[in-house]
């Protein structure tokens, strides 16, 4: 038997449909949601995400604006900015697109971005209220994953989850996300003894260590459900961190790379700036889009 796909590229379009009816909602009480995003340098991959996020944003109805800064630029500089963009009211959301120039500190740049219109979720106060089971916002990777969790599984309760990668944007918040729905989480890295044995007692496995094919067929669980968070660059094209071909035959349901969790990233973005907006303007939260 091979696994159910979890079409993630098919979700996101999904819930994309979802926000543009919600922003469609706001805009008749006069309010259009803004998302700004600031990008420093010319990484490829960073121009394809940012110019993604601009073209679905405006696709769902929002206002976009984008930033674009030189590599050199003084950190002082995207500080400056990112506090103009605080203090900008059209704007509800804020994103720098990572990772920074080797001269910047990301953590000064992210904790500068006012918590209400950090979209991203990596502001200390974010990664605190989700630490605490307190309204945070949420990073984008691990929402959209929990989304797919729970239209696979419906209830996570109980279920033994394993998160292999202890990154503060995925591993961490995606273990806090799923211990709030009650499952047994255990975060794992490159370096827990026995992996392979620890991952075959999951029900559910997210594979987030940016090496390729690094769980193998072998550590899944029958049955099991496995998203895969990796996007790894090789000669062979773009891959997930899973050895889908062989994982595949064993899981239960398994998100493929790319169309799986990628897609999802972009689609919670939107989510995460249609609930700031929300909340800016003291209105409830939208329906289905926070976790
Ligand atoms: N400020 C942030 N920076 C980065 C984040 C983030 O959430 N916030 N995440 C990643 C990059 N990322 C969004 O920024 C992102 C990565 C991948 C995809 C995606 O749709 N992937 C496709 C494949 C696309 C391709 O060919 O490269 C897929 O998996 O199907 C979207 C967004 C790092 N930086």
């Amino acid at each position: 038997m091979t696994a159910t796909l979890i079409d993630g590229k098919a979700f996101a379009a999904s819930l994309r449909q979802r926000i543009a009816t919600q922003v469609a909602t706001l805009k008749e009480k006069g309010i259009t949601p803004g998302l700004a995003v600031v990008l420093v340098g010319e990484d490829p991959a960073s121009q394809v995400y940012v110019r993604s996020k601009g073209k679905q944003t405006l696709e769902v109805g929002m206002n976009s604006y984008e930033h674009k800064l030189p590599e050199d630029t003084p950190e002082a500089d995207l500080l400056a900015l990112i506090d103009r963009l605080n203090n900008d009211p059209a704007v509800n959301g804020i994103l720098v697109q990572l990772p920074l120039p080797r001269h910047m500190d990301e953590a000064a740049v992210i904790n500068a971005i006012d918590p209400a219109k950090d979209v991203d979720g990596f502001h200390i106060l974010n990664v605190g209220l989700l630490a605490t089971g307190q309204k945070a916002m949420v990073p984008c990777t691990p929402l959209g994953c929990l989304m797919m969790l729970r239209d696979q599984l419906g209830s996570l309760s109980g279920k033994r989850a394993v998160v292999v990668g202890r990154s503060n944007i995925v591993g961490k918040p995606m273990a806090q996300l799923l211990l709030r729905d009650s499952a047994t989480v255990t975060i794992a890295h490159s370096r827990t003894a026995d992996l392979p044995d620890l991952c075959r007692q999951a029900d559910i496995l997210v594979a987030a260590v940016g090496r390729p094919h690094f769980v193998q067929g072998d550590w899944v669980k029958p049955g099991a459900t496995v998203i895969d968070v990796g996007i790894n660059r090789t000669d062979d094209g773009l891959v997930g961190d899973v050895d889908f071909a062989a994982a595949r035959q064993i899981a239960g349901a398994i998100t493929p790379v790319p169309g799986g969790v990628g897609p999802m990233t972009i689609a919670c973005l939107l989510a995460n700036t249609l609930t700031a907006t929300a909340r800016a303007n003291g209105l409830p939260d939208p329906e289905g889009l926070t976790p």
